[in-house]
């Protein structure tokens, strides 16, 4: 099977009432925990890849590395996604080298940190899903920054500032046609989101709830969506690792976006905690070892163990088979007729 449109996924996902984790990857141990967890779970996925991630992998390694994901397991749905798209020229790029679905995150300027205007990430954004529609490929924008409301850390000051407005992003979806929407709520990438387990005060549900009413239709994404779970801090710290207390996203949290319209989940720093665990755990128990691949197969087991977890808890388990893909010729066709519903 050929990679697929992420579109069709979420339409799917909407009509099952399911979240679908999109998973970060920079490597083939990466990709093999993800995809094996699939098989496992027979869920489709969404594999992405950052603006890093592509730099580190030389991106053709990495797309050719998902082009042996499609070979090998040709039962499961999946998607090549670029994940924070800084500008037009990265993602055109990325849909030109074979990415099914791209992120424009045009709330932020080019440089990936000054907060951009509503003006800016409406004209980016609108440009990027012209040129992904024609060739059928999917698109995912942001409004509102990510970045923490405790601390008012992340994308340029007080995180409240930069949590989503209702009223803009039901403007943004109208002015772009993009496929999905990431809003921002008061998550943050990487393991430090919250110092206590967060409340209302700081993990805005009620804001998500609202732009689901008023977006019905819209796909919505849940970035910075790491649960950041102690056992895979105290693994890190039991081996010699030196991480803080820290909180993430609850997944009951994350399934209760599910219920209001949440179909993306993205995913990428729990499956950094456990790597890191089990490569420490050999290191520290066998220091005698240095084949390499005595620690990773190790680290892929347990970023496979999370993954499947994680499919299971969004839902996505048990979909993989439930329908044949649309060629993204079709899908070109579909934008074109305006049969996919905006
Ligand atoms: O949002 C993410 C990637 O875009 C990942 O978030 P985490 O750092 O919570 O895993
Ligand atoms: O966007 C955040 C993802 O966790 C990717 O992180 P990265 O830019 O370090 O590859
Ligand atoms: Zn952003
Ligand atoms: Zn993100």
């Amino acid at each position: 099977m050929a990679l697929v449109s992420m579109r069709q996924l979420l339409d799917e996902a909407a009509k099952g009432g399911y979240g679908i984790g999109a998973f970060n990857v920079n490597n083939m141990e990466q990709i093999q925990s993800i995809m094996e967890a699939a098989r496992e779970t027979k869920s489709p996925v969404i594999v992405q890849a950052s603006r890093g991630a592509r730099a580190y992998s030389q991106d053709r390694f990495l797309y050719h590395l998902m082009l042996a994901a499609t070979e090998i397991y040709p039962e499961i749905p999946t998607v090549l996604h670029l994940d924070h798209g800084n500008s037009p020229a990265t993602c055109i790029s990325a849909i030109d080298m074979g990415f099914t679905s791209v992120m424009m995150d045009g709330s932020l300027m080019e440089d990936g940190k000054t907060p951009s205007s509503f003006e800016h990430n409406v004209a980016v954004t609108k440009e990027v899903v012209e040129y992904a529609h024609a060739r059928g490929v999917t698109v995912e924008a942001e409004i509102g920054c990510l970045g923490g409301i405790e601390d008012g850390h992340g994308s340029g000051g007080s995180g409240l500032d930069h949590v989503t407005d209702p009223a803009q992003a039901e403007d943004f979806v109208k002015a772009t046609g993009c496929d999905a929407l990431a809003i921002a709520i008061g998550t943050s990438h990487g393991a430090y989101k919250f110092t206590r387990k967060p409340d209302g005060d700081v993990l805005k549900m009620d804001i998500l709830i609202e732009i689901h009413k008023r977006l019905p239709t819209t796909h919505l994404v849940m970035h910075g969506s790491s649960s950041v779970p102690k056992e895979l801090i105290d693994i890190i710290n039991q081996y010699g690792g030196k991480m803080k207390t820290t909180f993430g996203v609850p997944v009951e949290e994350i399934q209760l976006g599910i219920k209001n319209g949440v179909r993306k989940v993205n995913v990428d720093t729990d499956n950094r905690l456990a790597i890191t665990g089990a490569i420490r755990k050999v290191f520290v128990e066998t220091p005698e070892k240095f084949d390499p691949r005595d620690y990773l197969k190790p680290a892929r087991e347990a970023m496979k163990k999370v993954v499947a977890e994680r499919m299971v808890q969004f839902g996505q388990a048990g979909h993989a088979g439930d329908y044949t893909s649309i060629p993204l010729s079709e899908m070109a066709e579909m934008y074109k007729k305006q049969l996919v519903n905006a």
